[in-house]
């Protein structure tokens, strides 16, 4: 078929009650609280005529745990390859109850489901770096098909900071798989800020549609969820089904459904506790439409234009950690370069209307971000001032008045990774209002509909990304005394 609904549900997770161990049983209790709210949402997608649901990372267990807590949690995920339909054979690997029930309602109701559980592995000193005690454990992705059967299952490689209760996998995976409507690949998360395996995925094994299960914390000003995202599936030409964990507490939420062309559908709500089911209608093979966007030089027209910093004085600002060149837009219109180490930003522009209470700025960044993993962002970016103090430039700011009659930024950016994001006030995204052009203009049709929050070219250098310090390390699970008790604790934090 040429189009499939899809359905991303973003779900508030219910949380365990207690940090500490709890029995198998009742680990399982909250897990069935938790897909007995994710079966609701599965039986309305089916009833709308979903083929595929994606549900969020966490959203079976929640999170806060240590190796040792999350055990009760975990079952043992088979290779998807010894074609097993858990719904109608649950013991043939052991106990697993939570495969069995996804299983069963991916089958009672015709759909693929997508969900994010742990994987445990148990592993013994022939493996000189199985862990101490005894077992590896994972942060898995599984997908079941419309007969129940488990046809992918995937390891997250790109853990985030707290994940001390999983393991980093030894190699990334490349998960594909085929369907009617077209090939899927899969990944989790902090995945998406790296070339392993998000790039691989949909360069070189070409997927049409990545299923993307997150628990996705919102800093701004250009990595809130619905806006990195969507400018990611843009800037990879690729459907993005993004399904996050709703809590507000922790600053999750944004949902989408996002194609090459920008957001179907998304949900970003900080306000209320409530979820909610997103379907849209989608392109099964995006790349085979007549309208696929053109491939892009990001560099061609930023690397040919005439430098416009003159007069324009530069200032030093922080965006979190990383130190970024600004340059303050005094006028109502005007064309601006601001420029650090290899990267010059140039933008043109209108404001509609000019308001003393707000100050915009030019920004450009190029350099390391993080503070263990080492990754290499290039960054152009006009942004709102929290405040009309300049030291408050790159604090984030969730809303603004002034809408651009015009805006036009390129970079003379050394990478071809490059996602373009236009964030409007109330961190709501621009669906059909821009446009980047071959030439790596990004550029408003018509105005902004909304006051604009940022317009931003967020440029990957993966290649001068520093070795990643954990991986390799982490095997190594030591133990100390805390408070009398023993816990298990991985030996540096992310
Ligand atoms: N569960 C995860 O892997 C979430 C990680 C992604 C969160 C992104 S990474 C950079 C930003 N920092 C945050 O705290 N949230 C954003």
């Amino acid at each position: 078929s040429d189009t499939f609904i899809a359905v991303v549900y973003e779900h508030t997770v219910i949380l365990p009650r207690t940090i500490h161990k709890v029995s198998p049983d009742d680990a399982l209790a909250l897990m069935n609280r938790n897909m007995d709210v994710l079966e609701g949402a599965i039986k309305e997608a089916a009833q709308q005529g979903a083929r595929i649901i994606v549900t969020p990372e966490d959203g079976i267990y929640g999170w806060v745990f240590t190796r040792e807590t999350i055990y009760p949690y975990l079952e043992d995920i088979p290779d998807p390859e010894v074609n097993w339909i858990p719904c109608t054979d649950p013991t043939r690997f052991g106990r697993a109850p939570v495969q069995e029930r996804l299983s069963c309602m991916a089958r009672n109701n015709s759909i693929y489901v997508v969900a994010n559980i742990g994987d445990k592995k148990p592993c013994n000193s022939s493996d000189p770096k199985c862990p101490s005690d005894g077992r590896y454990q994972y942060n898995t992705d599984v997908v079941f098909d419309t007969e129940g059967k488990l046809v992918a299952r995937y390891h997250k490689y790109n853990l985030f900071r707290q994940e001390t209760q999983f393991n980093y996998p030894k190699e990334p995976e490349f998960i594909t798989f085929e369907t009617p409507f077209g090939k899927f690949g899969i990944f989790t998360c902090f995945d998406i800020l790296f070339r392993e395996p998000a790039v691989v995925l949909a360069t070189e094994l070409q997927v049409d549609t990545v299923l993307f299960p997150t628990a996705w914390m919102n800093v701004l000003p250009f990595l809130t969820a619905v806006e990195f995202h969507s400018a990611w599936a843009m800037g990879m030409g690729v459907n993005l089904l993004s399904a996050n964990t709703h809590n507000t507490i922790m600053s999750m939420t944004g949902s989408g459904l996002f194609t090459p062309h920008g957001p179907a559908m998304y949900y970003y709500n900080s306000k209320t506790k409530e979820g909610r089911l997103l379907v849209a209608e989608l392109s099964a093979r995006p790349r085979l439409s007549p309208n696929y966007p053109a491939a892009v030089n990001w560099s061609s027209y930023a690397t040919s234009v005439k430098n416009y910093s003159g007069e324009n004085k530069t200032f030093p600002g922080a965006v979190r950690r990383d130190i970024f060149t600004f340059s303050e837009l005094k006028h109502k219109a005007g064309n601006h370069t601001v420029c650090q180490k290899d990267l010059c930003c140039h933008l043109t522009y209108q404001m509609s209307n000019k308001s003393k209470d707000e100050v915009y700025v030019l920004g450009a960044f190029d350099g390391l971000h993080g503070s263990v993993i080492k990754y290499h962002w290039q960054i152009c970016t006009l942004l709102k001032c929290k405040s009309t103090d300049l030291s408050t430039c790159g604090q984030p700011s969730e809303t603004a008045q002034t809408k651009f009659a015009m805006f036009s930024l390129s970079g003379t950016f050394g990478t071809n990774y490059v996602f373009p994001e236009v964030l409007y006030s109330g961190v709501q995204l621009a669906p059909g209002e821009f446009e980047v052009l071959s030439d790596g203009r990004l550029q408003s049709k018509n105005g902004t509909s909304k006051p604009l929050l940022t317009v931003t070219l967020f440029g990957r250098c993966y290649e001068k990304d520093l070795p990643h310090p954990l991986r390799s390390f982490l095997w190594t699970t030591v133990y100390f005394r805390k408070q009398g008790k023993a816990e298990p604790f991985q030996i540096l934090e992310l």
